[in-house]
């Protein structure tokens, strides 16, 4: 059995992996093209070494196992894999709880205005006045996709004092479904995305909902930002009703040096920095990477099982 692994996870997996597996260690998207064209297992990430839908169309029949360090598949050719009859694996729960942490972040610093207080800082100015002074207890959030990140979030909120409504494609547990939201937006200070970016959940923030947020409501978003129509809040930006907007992903990544974003007002973004966690990140991946490699020799289920149809 061949596998296809990256070297940035050499030091971790190396040591415990079984002695019959022949690894190859890809340290480029080059190098995975080639090695994959034999492997029966590939570990692949779209980024930072991008790896393209063309390696996985040109992978061998025999692959069957794909694992990733990502969350979100949006950025996976899932046709290609569906069609291969391949399992993929994906990182939810890897590092939900360093994005958790970016959108309680994005939540404080909204309600602070942090962002004014730096800038004033900046330029040496001693303010007289908060520029924010929001108070999180008693204010509402909705945290629509209330997975793996989605409820960290609400834990860490409801520890403010912040009333924290859920939504899952289900509506379990208590959480509203994907068609109820809309029409209770205006009961919320903060609504927050972190579901994934599916052909249900694009755009899924345009100029109705927007409107329908409460004046001075903030968007927090550390999802996708294709969920967002961007210039539906541009407008709502500069009209001055939404409080404003925290954005860790946006669309595109990275987002070029004259788009209208960056200079937009009340707007804070943290180019999609919040996934990233000391070495426990990678220490998580390896773990689950070595889990399900046992499982899948085994012939038994794996863990983080994406369904290719839904779309994560
Ligand atoms: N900013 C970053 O660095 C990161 C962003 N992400 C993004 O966050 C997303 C969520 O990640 P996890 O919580 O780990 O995934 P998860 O699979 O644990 O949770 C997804 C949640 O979204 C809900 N959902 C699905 N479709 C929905 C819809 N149409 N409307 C409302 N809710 C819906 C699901 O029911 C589930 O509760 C990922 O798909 C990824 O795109 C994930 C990791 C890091
Ligand atoms: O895991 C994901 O989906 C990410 O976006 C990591 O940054």
């Amino acid at each position: 059995m061949k596998a296809v692994l990256p070297a940035i996870a050499r030091p971790l997996l190396e040591p415990q992996l079984p002695s019959d597996l022949e690894v190859s260690w890809w340290t480029s998207p080059a190098d995975a093209k080639v090695m994959i064209a034999d492997a029966d297992i590939a570990w692949v990430d779209m980024q930072p070494t991008r790896l393209t839908e063309e390696t996985l169309r040109e992978a061998g029949d025999g692959l069957k196992w794909v694992s990733t360090i990502y969350a979100g598949l949006d950025a996976f050719p899932l046709d290609v894999l569906r069609s291969r009859g391949a399992t993929l694996t994906n990182g939810v729960g890897i590092n939900a709880i360093a994005v958790a942490e970016y959108a309680v972040l994005g939540v404080l610093a909204a309600a602070k205005r942090l962002d004014e207080v730096i800038r004033a800082q900046d330029r040496a100015e001693w303010l007289r006045d908060a520029p924010g002074k929001i108070e999180l207890a008693d204010t509402k959030a909705i945290v629509i996709g209330y997975g793996a990140i989605g409820r960290l979030i609400g834990d860490r909120l409801s520890a403010f004092g912040v009333e924290v409504t859920g939504v899952t494609r289900s509506g379990s547990n208590g959480t509203m479904t994907p068609d109820a939201w809309r029409a209770r937006l205006g009961e919320f200070d903060w609504v927050v995305l972190a579901a994934p970016s599916t052909g249900e959940t694009k755009s899924m923030i345009g100029e109705a909902e927007l409107a329908a947020m409460k004046p001075g409501a903030w968007l927090i978003n550390i999802a996708r930002g294709d969920m967002i129509d961007d210039d539906a809040l541009l407008e709502a930006l500069r009209g001055g009703k939404l409080g404003g907007a925290f954005l860790d992903p946006t669309n595109p990544e990275p987002l070029p040096a004259d788009h209208p974003l960056w200079s937009a007002p009340n707007c804070m973004i943290s180019m999609h920095l919040s996934g990233r966690s000391q070495t426990k990140m990678f220490q998580r991946a390896a773990a689950l990477f070595l889990r399900n490699l046992a499982a899948f020799r085994a012939g038994e289920p794996m863990e983080n099982v994406a369904d290719l149809d839904r779309g994560y």
